[in-house]
């Protein structure tokens, strides 16, 4: 299989927060953002296998600042590091400011994905090489979150995770 880059799965997705979108302060609803957020990781996923991609695991959100109605929101997810069979994706959550057009970062989100055949059974997807430096970044932390998430899932022993335990001693 040909390896790809990060570009090659590039996914963008800008729609606007309708007013049966939001929580009662009027900003968005958080599951209707990691709503967006999933399909847009999907798409992201299966550019870079062409395959079909089940969601595995939501390794983390930061709701780090609300998105009031009416926003303009863009979502761009990237595929950050890939393993046997199982892709990374990160994503970026932009709003932007209505009267200066500035971009303004709201939310980013970690997704886990799996590439499958049409049983559902786990399929090898291509290796990944980072380009840039933010993408070399993510590709080499990304181990250290698959183990995380291996262990929170209850997948993997504590004392096999290895990059983790690397943090400690
Ligand atoms: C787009 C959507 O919303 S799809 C709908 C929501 N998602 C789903 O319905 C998926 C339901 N779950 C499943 O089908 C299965 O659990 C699967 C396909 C995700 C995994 O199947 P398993 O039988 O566990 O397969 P297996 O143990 O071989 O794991 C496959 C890969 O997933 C990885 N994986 C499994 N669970 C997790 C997890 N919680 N976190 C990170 N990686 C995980 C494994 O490490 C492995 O990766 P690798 O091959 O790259 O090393």
């Amino acid at each position: 299989m040909q390896a790809k880059t990060p570009s090659d799965s590039i996914t963008i997705l800008t729609d606007m927060v309708l007013p049966g979108e939001t929580n009662p302060l009027n900003n968005l609803f958080g599951g209707e953002l990691l709503a967006r957020m999933d399909r847009a990781a999907s798409i992201a996923a299966r550019r870079h296998s062409r395959r079909i991609c089940v969601t595995a695991s939501v390794n983390n959100v930061a709701f780090n600042k609300s998105i009031p109605l009416g926003s303009v929101v863009t979502i761009e997810a990237k595929v950050s590091r890939t393993f046997r069979t199982s892709l990374e994706i990160f994503i970026d959550v932009w709003i932007e400011d209505r009267e200066s057009g500035e971009k303004i970062k709201a939310n980013e989100a970690i997704y886990t994905f799996v590439a499958v055949d049409e049983t559902g059974r786990p399929v090898e997807v291509p290796v990944i090489i980072p380009e840039t430096e933010l993408e070399k970044s993510r590709y080499d932390a990304a181990l250290r979150r698959k183990q995380l998430s291996l262990v929170l899932a209850g997948k993997l022993a504590p004392s096999e995770a290895t990059e983790l335990k690397a943090l400690f001693i």
